[in-house]
């Protein structure tokens, strides 16, 4: 059995982040998704040397700019194919990871405005437990991190509302969701005000990410 399979999906840039279509030119929310997922990837790749329980990163995508940038970063790539959105993305992933014998899986979107160290190892350095889901809020309600057991005894539920959903259907599998208090993983870029606070605290983000 080898071990936990952390993926961030990742839409092709040149169609995210449409919410931020009213304040951003195509070209620079392509840019800013990109920008994200790189440092979302970075991050991960430095808690991974850091962890005492071993996981691997990948990325869903059906981008061939996507794959070429994790690639070079030494990062997986999951192809995706015709899926229907973000939950089939990651059922698709759910897949490739029991192909390949990962005991667990955990999923972080591409878009997290600055997840600390210290909050991705809570998260990520934890023994496999086939039994217990780990599910963490976004500030609006979504699901910005979910850890769970495979093969996957639930179905993914992304989309708005959809923290209450992944902990009903948790329970609903037998599964028992904790839900930590992550404070770096509640924000991620969605909206202009998302955006407004990057820019506008950007010393908060950078203490944010020294902090031990
Ligand atoms: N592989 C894959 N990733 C997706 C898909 N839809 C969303 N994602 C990714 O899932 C994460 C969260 O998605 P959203 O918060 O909706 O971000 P977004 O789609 O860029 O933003 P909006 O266009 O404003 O909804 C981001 O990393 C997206 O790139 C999909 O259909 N396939
Ligand atoms: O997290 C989710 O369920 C959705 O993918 C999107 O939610 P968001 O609005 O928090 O990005």
């Amino acid at each position: 059995m080898s071990a936990r399979l952390v993926v961030v999906p990742m839409k092709d840039p040149a169609r995210a982040k449409t919410r931020l279509g009213a304040v951003l030119p195509p070209a620079r929310r392509a840019r800013l998704a990109s920008l994200l997922f790189t440092r979302v990837l970075h991050r991960l790749q430095r808690a991974q040397a850091d962890a005492t329980h071993p996981f691997e990163i990948a990325t869903v995508t059906a981008s061939p700019a996507i794959a070429e940038l994790a690639h070079g970063l030494g990062v997986r790539v999951i192809p995706e194919g015709a899926t229907g959105g973000l939950n089939g993305a990651i059922r698709q992933a759910a897949g490739w990871a029991v192909l390949r014998g990962h005991h667990g899986m955990a999923v972080l979107p591409g878009d997290l405005a600055a997840p600390t160290q210290r909050d991705l190892l809570a998260l990520l350095d934890r023994p496999a437990d086939p039994d217990r889901v780990v599910i963490c809020a976004s500030a609006d309600g979504g699901t910005n991190a979910l850890l769970l057991p495979l093969p996957a005894r639930m179905d993914f539920h992304y989309g708005p509302g959809s923290f209450m959903a992944h902990c009903a259907a948790a329970r609903a599998a037998g599964l028992d969701p904790e839900t930590p208090a992550l404070a770096s993983l509640r924000h991620d870029i969605d909206r202009q005000e998302d955006l407004s606070a990057l820019l506008t605290h950007p010393l908060r983000a950078t203490l944010a990410e020294v902090r031990p």
